[in-house]
């Protein structure tokens, strides 16, 4: 299946400037692509289930695997990689910013057969998804998940949507550094370790401070 991962590195991660500066975020924001990468490609090959990732890039950039390019707006380059007719093989989408994903919570977006498959994200939005359905269409931004759900409603489609604590934490706040420091063992986790942060908890609340 054709897994787009869908990749801005021209100022990314804004929402944890008051953390990281701006080169900072670029690189941590890069550190996590390399991550999903990686996960998808040990899924692939402990499971064999043909997965073709790519980036879905704004700009070009240097990864292990293909990028694509293209400079519109999320939800129109994303939109132009799905399935738009019965014809079209599936694809999914997964977010760059998934810290946290291993090869065994990518494997459950792949497991059910449904039309869409929708892994929502903390606040609102849709972090992985799998679309079958050509009358399928994504919307992000916003509560996208809330959108996504109607439109896979609209199509006629039957949908599927994945529980997962690693899938719905995206990095997108400084508070989801936490769960970086504390779930994921990658090159975001070494990222962050090695400039510094670690966990601190001050009035019974868990945080990052950065020594
Ligand atoms: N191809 C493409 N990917 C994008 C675009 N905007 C965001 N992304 C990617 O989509 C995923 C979710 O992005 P967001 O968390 O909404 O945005 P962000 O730019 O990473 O972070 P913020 O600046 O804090 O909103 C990440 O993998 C981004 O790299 C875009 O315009 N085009
Ligand atoms: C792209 C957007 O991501 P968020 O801003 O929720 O991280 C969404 O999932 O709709």
């Amino acid at each position: 299946m054709r897994v787009v991962v869908p990749f801005a590195p021209d100022r990314p991660k804004t929402r944890l400037a008051p953390v990281l500066d701006e080169a900072e975020r670029a690189e941590f924001a890069r550190t996590m692509l390399d991550d999903v990468l990686d996960a998808l490609s040990t899924l692939d090959r402990e499971r064999s289930l043909s997965l073709d990732p790519f980036v879905l890039s704004t700009a070009p950039v240097d990864c292990d695997a293909p990028v694509t390019v293209d400079d519109r707006s999320l939800s129109d380059a994303v939109n132009a990689q799905l399935p738009d007719s019965a014809d079209d093989p599936p694809a999914a989408v997964v977010m760059a910013d998934l810290a946290l994903a291993t090869p065994d919570a990518l494997a459950r977006l792949f497991a059910p057969d449904a039309d869409v498959v929708l892994a929502p994200g903390r606040g609102g939005g849709t972090n992985a998804l799998v679309a079958r359905d050509p009358d399928f269409a994504v919307d992000y931004h916003g509560a996208s998940f809330r959108d996504h759900r109607e439109i896979t409603r609209e199509a006629g489609a039957d949908l599927a949507v994945v529980d997962s604590f690693r899938l719905s934490t995206d990095v997108d706040e400084p508070a989801d550094l936490v769960e970086v420091l504390l779930h994921a063992d990658g090159s975001a986790f070494e990222w962050l370790d090695g400039a510094g942060f670690e966990l601190a908890v001050a009035e019974g609340r868990v945080e990052v401070e950065r020594n």
